[in-house]
């Protein structure tokens, strides 16, 4: 079952803004609705969050996605459509009932940090707590987890004046933190900072939620942040979902123009990984077999490699048709296959990396999942093509 779910959500703003929905499905345009004194703010939009799931909304300003992520908290009405959350619509609840939900599943953290000057760091932290009526030791107690989990572990005494942006920017995380909820939302929330703090936080983020394996929607307008941060991307566009897909679909696989258009200047290199760009050989032959059985199968199905593995799948080495054809015309038939071995990489090593030494490279790669178990085999010229579009100079890192 998905944590999150947002099933055909409109907000329009306006009076009478449901008349802007029905007007919507029957075929009007945005401008039309403008032309009414409406504002579709968003429109239509359906997507499902898994647990564990980072979930980026990505979109240019305008685009609704504040909007959106106020509809799930539950900040902004919908005017049409559910936000269903563990299985409760949200829509449906008001007043206690949907103060209790967005308390205890949902906390937020925005751009600008939203510290209050005057309370300490630790103070800050444990500011949502304290409307909750929480216990003060069973609050300063949450806090100081939270401070530790995002690296301000001694801090709490401090004024969030005397922190640097990216510490504010941690004080505003580990007051989210704090609540303790499965769902954090997160607005812009690195946008302020600057790059390389902003990196620093992306990273620490993702580490974050592997350890503590949180259900995050983040809104992001830039790309290069959605594409390092997302499981899956929402790209938004003039209120509406356009595509929602993982990086690599939405890169290699653009739902319309304006997406490709969008990510058309995204660095390749830096966001595809060996998975993404493998291909999943149709035969393998067994390391107990001999040139032979290699000679025919490659003769047979016109391969360009072989991988050899073990019984297990675990990759041994590659035979490629030319020395395979050699050593059986010289007889040597005795030859074991392993001779010569190829590299492995991950599933998850980024292009990059490997275009590295692509230049150097005389076998294809082959490709393990996390068990060591071969997924995959990328030929040589994949290496080169990727190669002659990213200059050494650019992939180098
Ligand atoms: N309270 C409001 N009343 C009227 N119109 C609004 C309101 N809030 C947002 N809008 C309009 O809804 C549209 C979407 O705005 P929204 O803030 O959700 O976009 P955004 O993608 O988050 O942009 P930004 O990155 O600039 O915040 C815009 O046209 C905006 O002017």
């Amino acid at each position: 079952m998905p944590l999150l779910a947002a099933e055909h959500l409109y907000k329009i703003f306006g009076r009478r803004p449901q008349r802007g929905v029905e007007a919507l499905r029957n075929g009007a345009t945005r401008a039309e609705l403008r032309a009414d004194g409406l504002t579709p703010a968003v429109i239509d939009a359906s997507f499902e969050v898994s647990p564990g799931e980072i979930f980026v909304v990505m979109g240019l300003s305008g685009s609704g996605k504040s909007t959106l992520i106020r509809m799930i908290n539950g900040l902004h009405p919908a005017t049409a459509g559910e936000v269903v959350i563990e299985g409760e619509n949200l829509s449906a609840l008001k007043g206690e009932a949907l103060r209790r939900v967005r308390r205890e599943k949902i906390s937020m953290v925005f751009q600008h940090f939203a510290l209050l000057p005057h309370r300490t760091v630790g103070e800050n932290a444990a500011y949502g707590l304290k409307v909750q009526g929480m216990s003060r030791s069973d609050r300063e107690a949450r806090a100081d987890r939270a401070l530790e989990m995002v690296g301000l572990k001694g801090w709490g005494e401090s004024l969030p004046g005397e922190l640097s942006g990216g510490m504010q920017q941690r004080v505003g995380l580990a007051r989210a933190l704090a609540a303790e909820t499965d769902i954090l939302l997160m607005d812009e929330a690195f946008s302020a900072l600057d790059p390389l703090i902003r990196r620093e936080m992306q990273d620490q983020l993702v580490d974050l939620q592997q350890r503590l394996d949180k259900t995050i929607v983040f809104i992001t307008h830039d790309l290069n942040e959605a594409m390092r941060l997302g499981d899956r991307i929402a790209m938004m566009r003039d209120g509406r979902i356009e595509q929602i897909g993982t990086a690599e679909q939405i890169l290699n696989d653009p739902s319309s123009n304006y997406v490709a258009q969008f990510v058309q200047d995204v660095d390749r290199a830096k966001v595809l990984t060996a998975g993404a760009v493998m291909e999943r050989p149709e035969y393998v032959i067994g390391a107990e077999q001999g040139p032979q059985q290699a000679h025919k199968l490659i003769r047979e199905h016109q391969l360009d490699a072989l991988p050899v593995v073990r019984r297990d799948r675990t990759p041994v080495g590659v035979v490629l048709p030319g020395e395979i054809a050699a050593a059986v015309r010289d007889g040597r038939t005795d030859l074991p296959l392993t001779e010569r071995s190829a590299s492995t990489v991950t599933l998850d090593t980024p292009l990059a990396d490997l275009l590295a030494d692509a230049a150097r490279r005389t076998s294809p790669l082959l490709v393990v999942d996390d068990q060591g178990r071969l997924a995959g085999l990328i030929p040589q010229v994949t290496l080169l093509t990727a190669l002659s579009n990213h200059p050494a100079e650019e992939v180098s890192r």
